[in-house]
């Protein structure tokens, strides 16, 4: 079963096109990544799932439950860490965790909040008042807050902005092991090196629409797989290797390389423009790279 179906979902503000068409899956027992630039709309397709915002057009399910029709099961199997911190101040960590079991009807869930705050080192904390916290152990919470009920699908909005390394660590080492349990996890992030890492299907969006999805292997070798840094003794790059152009960084030429055979096509043509190898860099693209040349396209 997929864990997520987005069906031509389209949101307009006004005259502002938020998201334009998005069709796509997330199947059961994924490790999602939703990445995009700034505004690309990930906080707003986040929010539909969540029922929290409705679609202008188009159906949306979470385990097979419509985020509008069947609200109540649909909101019960996800679990949204949302990007702002939203708490009362003059609950303790372990009331608001209890407060936010209350809303989904749960009662007896201690051993759970407890295996909870243990995972995400706020054992300690738990009787503290949340204003008391720092901004990081907030943001635990908020993660917490969204595992209470055992979702099945969980859902995190950039979790990882500004906290320091330990809480990153900490913080996937848990949602790993949910994964592994079967929870299908989604992540939005701007830390590339995460989601390369962790995820295992990847979905790129810019400006409301859907630009990739696929296997991250697939994704990696979309791009330049490879790139290599050029430098010349003397000259210009040559106009018929223009295409392969990336930019100019450290006296040299950065191109896309696709393959050995091109690297040999590329030397050929340099020799035949009268141009000198002073020396040649090759490194192995990682997601950032493929992100950058994707979003310019
Ligand atoms: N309530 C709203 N009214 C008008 N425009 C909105 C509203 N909410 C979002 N937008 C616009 O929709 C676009 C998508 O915003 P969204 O927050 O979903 O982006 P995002 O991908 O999550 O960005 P970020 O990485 O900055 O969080 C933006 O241009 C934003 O200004």
């Amino acid at each position: 079963m997929s864990a997520i179906i987005f069906d031509h979902v389209s949101k307009h503000f006004g005259d502002f096109t938020a998201l334009n068409d998005i069709c796509f899956r997330v199947e059961e027992g994924d490790f999602f990544a939703l990445l995009g630039p700034n505004g690309a709309g990930k906080t707003t397709l986040i929010s539909i799932l969540a029922g929290l915002s409705k679609a202008s057009q188009g159906r949306t399910t979470v385990m097979g439950y419509d985020v509008s029709s069947d609200y109540r099961q649909a909101r019960r199997a996800v679990g949204i860490v949302p990007q702002e911190l939203v708490f009362d101040p003059f609950f303790t960590v372990r009331e608001t965790l209890q407060f936010q079991s209350g809303y989904f009807g749960l009662k007896n869930n201690g051993a759970w909040i407890d295996d909870i705050l243990e995972n995400l080192g706020l054992t300690s904390k738990a009787d503290a008042n949340m204003r008391a916290l720092s901004g990081g152990m907030k943001r635990r919470v908020m993660v917490a807050q969204a595992l209470v009920h055992k979702p099945p699908v969980i859902v995190l909005d950039e979790p990882t902005a500004g906290v320091d390394v330990e809480l990153r660590q900490t913080l996937w080492a848990f949602i790993r092991s949910l994964n592994q349990a079967g929870h299908t996890i989604v992540l939005t992030t701007h830390y590339l090196e995460e989601a390369q890492t962790l995820c295992n299907r990847i979905a790129m969006l810019k400006q409301g629409r859907l630009l990739a999805l696929e296997n991250k292997e697939q994704i990696m070798s979309r791009g330049a797989a490879r790139t290599a840094l050029i430098k010349l003794t003397a000259g210009q790059w040559p106009a018929a290797l223009q295409s392969l152009l990336l930019r100019e960084r450290d006296n040299g030429f950065e191109i896309k390389l696709a393959d050995c055979n091109a690297l040999e096509h590329i030397l050929m043509t340099l020799r035949q423009a009268g141009l000198t190898l002073k020396d040649i860099e090759i490194a192995q693209a990682d997601l950032e790279d493929i992100f950058v040349q994707m979003m310019s396209a």
